[in-house]
């Protein structure tokens, strides 16, 4: 059963262009019209460059803001409609804004959201964020004192004060260091593992690779794909590179030049870029032709395909 149902989602921003001496209207269309199902327990990607519409998918989602048009339906709950209700079973992180209280030390922000939402075995929880995030430290200094990393830790220990089932993450680790954020992603990933279901927003793909188990890509307001992180290399029609070092100069260049390739003379080392799953085949035939040293085959990165998804 669906966890998460969005249905024909629609948002548009009404700006005013100051012209000499009039005012002129305009409309931004932030999504149009997005169709989403998500699964109880997935760890979901939602990337897309800047001004996609990320952000206000999030706004909705988490009823901070209504739509135009369309449906959503969360563990039953409509986000803008049953808000009370609903933000119980959730925690948000916005990265570039705080929800803590920033001149009280991080204890007071959970002690009020302790009151907030009546958490009932807050003792327990508190100890189980401390050694997680790493907290003692930091749970007495004024939210205003910690920095970025410090904070961001915190930040989502808030998040899971009252324990929700569903998290939305807008850019959790942004500004972190490796460290710091390896710690969150730690977290993050152990709290899916527990059943958790996460909505995750970054602009980092290494992020994405090594958490989701799925990816929806937004461009322009329009969701251009979902589904598995590794079928994301399928969907592009980009090359795998081999490399081929060889012992000795090459005889002739017939091979070479029917695959296209290319010689470099003083390296003795023949690239050629390979279209879908044809790598072994092309192996066997080098091998056949060519006395090689050694070889290389690099697969289209992440940031590539998407760089290619997003065009
Ligand atoms: N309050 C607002 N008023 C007017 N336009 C807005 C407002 N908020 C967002 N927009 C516009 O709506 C579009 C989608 O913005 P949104 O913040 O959802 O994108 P995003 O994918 O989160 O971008 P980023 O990666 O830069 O955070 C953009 O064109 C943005 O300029």
């Amino acid at each position: 059963m669906e966890y998460i149902t969005v249905e024909n989602l629609k948002k548009s921003y009404t700006i005013y262009k100051r012209k000499k001496f009039k005012r002129e209207k305009k409309e931004i269309l932030a999504l149009n019209g997005i169709n989403l199902k998500i699964k109880k327990g997935e760890f979901l990607g939602y990337i897309g460059p800047n001004g996609a519409g990320k952000s206000t998918t999030i706004k909705i989602l988490t009823g901070i803001m209504e739509p135009d048009s369309g449906n959503v339906k969360i563990d039953n709950f409509c986000p803008w409609k049953d808000r009370k209700k609903y933000v119980k079973n959730i925690g948000v992180v916005f990265g570039q804004k705080t929800q803590m209280w920033w001149d009280l030390p991080v204890i007071e922000t959970y002690n009020l959201l302790k009151d907030i939402f009546k958490v009932k075995d807050f003792k327990n929880n508190l100890e189980y964020l401390i050694e997680k995030l790493n907290l003692s430290e930091i749970l007495y200094h004024p939210v205003r004192q910690l920095s970025l990393g410090q904070r961001m830790r915190a930040e989502v220990g808030a998040c899971m004060i009252h324990d929700p089932d569903i998290l939305f993450l807008d850019e959790p680790t942004i500004g972190l260091d490796i460290i710091s954020k390896e710690n969150v992603n730690n977290f993050l990933k152990e709290l899916n593992e527990k059943g958790k279901t996460i909505f995750l927003t970054t602009h980092d793909l290494k992020d994405i690779e090594t958490l989701c188990n799925e990816v929806l890509v937004l461009n322009k307001g329009n969701i251009v794909y979902k589904g598995d992180v590794n079928n994301l290399k399928n969907i592009t029609d980009m090359p795998t590179t081999m490399k081929i070092f060889l012992k000795s100069p090459p005889k002739d260049f017939k091979l070479i030049k029917e695959l296209n390739g290319e010689y470099l003379k003083e390296k003795k080392e023949i690239t050629l870029n390979i279209k879908s799953d044809g790598v072994a085949k092309i192996a066997e035939k080098i091998f056949k032709n060519y006395e090689v040293e050694d070889f290389k085959v690099t697969e289209p990165g992440i940031e590539e395909i998407i760089k290619e998804i997003y065009k």
